[in-house]
């Protein structure tokens, strides 16, 4: 359970998250939108501790996240960021055998059980084929594969993610959002997709300005009115096999382009 409490965030004489607050529950799929600039990953960032927030509070499983220890903050978070190592010369098994790092006893080396944990990870993204490569010569689908495999090697029970699925085609996108869902790990997700919000997230809390606008299910939070206000887009909410999907329209066109 991940609970952001009033929390204002900033860099140096500028607030760019302001009284925001978020709970994501036991296995629930939190989506973080909003237009660029808007605060997502200033929050997400907060979420797991890489940025202290000036005002409010941030609790993991009802613990102050700020009085966790690294090692023990490694070990219950895993986290996939935008600022990622990309020129580390690593292979790729050995990166996600980092994912394993808060598990080992200090100086102690990895075990047969690390071992197993990284093929297992690597085979559930579709990238055990990549193990021996170097993770520099990725494309970044496959480095973004590579990142997810960390964090499931991790097999920490919270996992926040910084846009998972932006250099990823069509079908890994939603097969990392649907196997996210499946892991029954409680997730805060950065998305620009409405869609995949849409369909893969339990609830979503969208930010304008730092500041959160609108929270709640899917269907609660892409209305047309709240995409026309924060996005300056319009929107048609349709049901399909009953997921919602979003048809946009820019806010100068028919809302329904005639062809
Ligand atoms: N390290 C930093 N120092 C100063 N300002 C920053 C820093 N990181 C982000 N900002 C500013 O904070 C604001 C929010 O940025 P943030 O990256 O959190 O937004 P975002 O919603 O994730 O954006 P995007 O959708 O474009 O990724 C922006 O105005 C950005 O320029």
């Amino acid at each position: 359970m991940i609970t952001a409490t009033d929390v204002s965030v900033g860099y140096g004489g500028k607030l760019v998250v302001k009284s925001a607050s978020l709970h994501a529950g036991p296995g629930e799929v939190i989506g973080l939108i909003g237009p660029n600039g808007s605060g997502k990953s200033t929050f997400l960032r907060t979420l797991y501790a890489a940025l202290r927030p000036r005002a409010g509070l941030v609790t993991l499983d009802e613990q102050p996240i700020a009085a966790l220890r690294g090692t023990e903050l490694a070990r219950r978070v895993a986290v996939v960021a935008q600022e990622t190592p990309t020129d580390l010369p690593v292979s790729v098994a050995d990166m996600v055998l980092l994912g394993r790092a808060p598990h080992r006893k200090a100086l102690a080396a990895f075990t047969r059980e690390d071992h197993q944990a990284v093929a297992a990870a690597l085979s559930r993204v579709g990238a055990r084929e990549l193990a021996d490569r170097r993770y520099s010569t990725l494309s970044g689908g496959e480095k973004q594969r590579v990142l997810v495999a960390r964090t499931l090697a991790q097999q920490a029970d919270h996992l926040l993610l910084d846009e998972p699925t932006n250099h990823l085609d069509i079908r890994y996108q939603h097969e990392l959002l649907r196997m996210v869902g499946q892991l029954g790990v409680t997730t805060v997700v950065v998305l620009h997709d409405l869609n995949l919000a849409a369909r893969y997230c339990t609830e979503l809390v969208m930010l304008e300005d730092g500041r959160v606008v609108a929270s709640g299910t899917p269907e609660e939070v892409l209305t047309p009115e709240m995409l026309l206000r924060v996005y300056g887009i319009h929107v048609e909410p349709v049901s399909v096999s009953g997921t919602l999907q979003l048809v946009f329209s820019m806010a100068d066109e028919p809302a329904v382009p005639t062809p």
